[in-house]
């Protein structure tokens, strides 16, 4: 796939099914995502890989976090699926610092989410499907803790990566132009 075919094509797929993306494809996943801007150079990224097993630990992490809120059981039942929803899920995490003048930590979560977005279209490229989601797990205290992060650390999104169940339609480009403006 060209780039400008990828630009103009990517879209989001919902409906993920195994085979997960094979070592091959996650390096190449990866090493997008490792190429993004990042002002400084200060890598403020971290992936966090779940597959088999690793699954079923994102979903307790998730059970755990929703119970500890008080959610009710319909949610907590929700949760404990929400990653089986694909074969893979990255959590992708901005570590960001703030003794960096120079790097606002605007501008390192803007590096994560373009980290995000790199995967994606990686995937996209690859023939794979994927979804970027974030919810309330993505700003819970339970979830960072279980993950090991740090306070400073903000999670940007979990991105659901596998095959394609269903072909999707391509969505109707809209006219960028319409959000454009001279100055
Ligand atoms: C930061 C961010 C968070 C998102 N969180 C969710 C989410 O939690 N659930 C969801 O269904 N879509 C979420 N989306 C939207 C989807 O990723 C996707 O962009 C949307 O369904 C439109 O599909 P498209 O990418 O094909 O245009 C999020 C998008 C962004 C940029």
């Amino acid at each position: 796939m060209d780039a400008l075919t990828l630009l103009l094509t990517r879209q989001s797929c919902p409906r993920l099914v195994a085979p997960a993306p094979d070592d091959a494809q996650l390096k190449v996943i990866l090493d997008a995502a490792a190429r993004v801007p990042d002002h400084g150079g200060l890598a403020p990224w971290e992936f966090i890989i779940a597959t088999g097993e690793g699954l079923n630990r994102l979903a307790d992490v998730f059970v755990a976090a929703a119970t500890e809120a008080g959610e009710d059981d319909d949610f907590i039942a929700k949760a404990a699926n929400m990653p089986l929803r694909a074969p893979m899920v990255i959590t992708v995490v901005a570590k960001t610092r703030s003794d960096i003048k120079k790097v606002p930590e605007l501008e390192q979560q803007l590096s994560a989410g373009c980290a995000v977005m790199a995967m994606q279209q990686a995937a996209f490229a690859q023939g794979l499907g994927g979804i970027w989601r974030t919810g309330s797990f993505a700003f819970d205290e339970t979830v960072n803790k279980a993950l090991g992060l740090d306070d400073t650390d903000q999670i940007v999104g979990f991105l659901y990566l596998g095959t394609p169940a269903i072909e999707m339609p391509l969505k109707p480009q809209k006219d960028g132009s319409t959000f454009a403006r001279y100055l």
